[in-house]
């Protein structure tokens, strides 16, 4: 086929690929409409959530099935987060709050999710985020919640506790490397700014090649490459997507230590998705600390009933000294009968007991 007969191929299928994607976008519309509709026969006020992560992994994953190339599946994939923020986005008037400034790794991670037919509106702090989900200020809210190399994000689980009543919707992973950004090449570098899980996941790059230099912690990477910026001499560890955002060069790309560092990111709502047949759930709870054995006793119950814990983690509650708040991750959805009953039974050994989300276990 010679150069115009292709062209003028790709331009018929063009006309046809977009008659196809509004009629997806007015069926879409009829979805909308039907959420509402639902919500008005069952007398509930308020508006219908537009992001459905059970709903998107479904489609996710049948049109990986239906593809045999010579797209590859991910490619498949990356064209579908945009018809399906498109399709949000018709629905609804949608903003997602992350840890700002722009750049972060809560940003990409939104995009991630979401797409790029959405707001989104950066936070100086998790804390934040976690408080305008919780208010409504914003329809979602992105945080991150584990690092693979460098552990839990405490200030994610301490904010929890302050905002027992916002949801977990979904979970997004991301593969992270950090670069060291400045404006000066290694050897005239004088202070690093950072945040302390990226100073985590970046210790023996640092210790190697930058023995000696000052570390100074920030709220975030892109915190630390708009700081650099702004400072003769100085440098940060962030994501090379800062580097043209703060016109910084990249001095040294991905000093990251473990080869797979990934960070896991929660999606923050009014409520959580309904049952998809692979889930997990996140509750957080006290125990009496006058009761021996209580949190043995109360984590026996998802043994009893055969369910999986994929995380434990504590924190100090707040409430008195030396006493804690637990976090346990397990496998299943609340609404599971084998989880709600089990949830039912650990009540008798918890001093309260909130059930922070159910949300799909995600693998894209
Ligand atoms: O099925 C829904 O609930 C929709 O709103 C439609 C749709 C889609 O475009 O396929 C859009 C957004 C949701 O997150 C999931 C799916």
């Amino acid at each position: 086929m010679d150069l115009d007969a292709a062209r003028k191929g790709i331009s018929e299928v063009d006309r046809r690929l977009v008659e196809l994607l509004n009629e997806r976008a007015r069926l879409s519309l009829n979805v909308g409409a039907a959420k509402r509709q639902t919500l008005r026969d069952q007398d509930i006020e308020g508006v219908p959530e537009v992001y459905v992560p059970g709903q998107e992994k479904r489609v996710f994953e049948k049109v990986r099935g239906l593809n045999h190339g010579p797209l590859s599946g991910d490619s498949v994939c990356a064209i579908y987060r945009e018809i399906m923020s498109a399709s949000i986005s018709l629905q609804s008037d949608v903003t997602v709050g992350y840890l700002g400034p722009p750049g972060t790794f809560s940003h990409q991670a939104a995009m991630k999710r979401f797409g790029d037919s959405l707001a989104y509106v950066p936070y100086a702090r998790i804390e934040d985020v976690i408080a305008a989900a919780a208010k409504e200020e914003i329809t979602y809210g992105l945080v991150p919640i584990e690092n693979s190399t460098f552990g839990t994000v405490v200030q994610t689980l301490d904010a929890f506790v302050l905002q027992p009543a916002v949801k977990i919707r979904a979970e997004v992973f991301l593969p992270v490397t950090q670069s060291l950004l400045s404006r000066y090449q290694l050897s005239a570098i004088r202070k690093v700014y950072s945040h302390p899980q990226a100073f985590g996941q970046s210790q023996q790059w640092l210790d190697h090649h930058l023995p000696g230099v000052a570390r100074v912690e920030v709220s975030s990477t892109a915190k630390a490459a708009e700081l650099a910026a702004a400072e003769n001499y100085a440098a940060a560890i962030a994501s090379e997507a800062c580097a043209p955002l703060y016109r910084l060069d990249v001095v040294a790309k991905d000093v990251t230590t473990a080869t797979d560092n990934t960070t896991r990111f929660f999606v923050l709502g009014q409520s959580s998705d309904g049952p998809t047949g692979d889930d997990k759930t996140l509750i957080m709870f006290t125990v009496d600390h006058r009761e021996p054995g209580a949190l043995c006793s109360a984590l026996d119950v998802f043994a009893k009933h055969r369910i999986n814990q994929t995380a434990i983690n504590s924190r100090p509650s707040r409430q008195r000294q030396w006493h804690y708040m637990f976090f346990v991750e397990i496998t299943g959805h609340a609404s599971d009968d084998d989880v709600a009953s089990a949830l039912e039974e650990i009540k008798a050994y918890c001093l309260d007991l909130v059930v922070l989300g159910s949300y799909p276990h995600q693998s894209y």
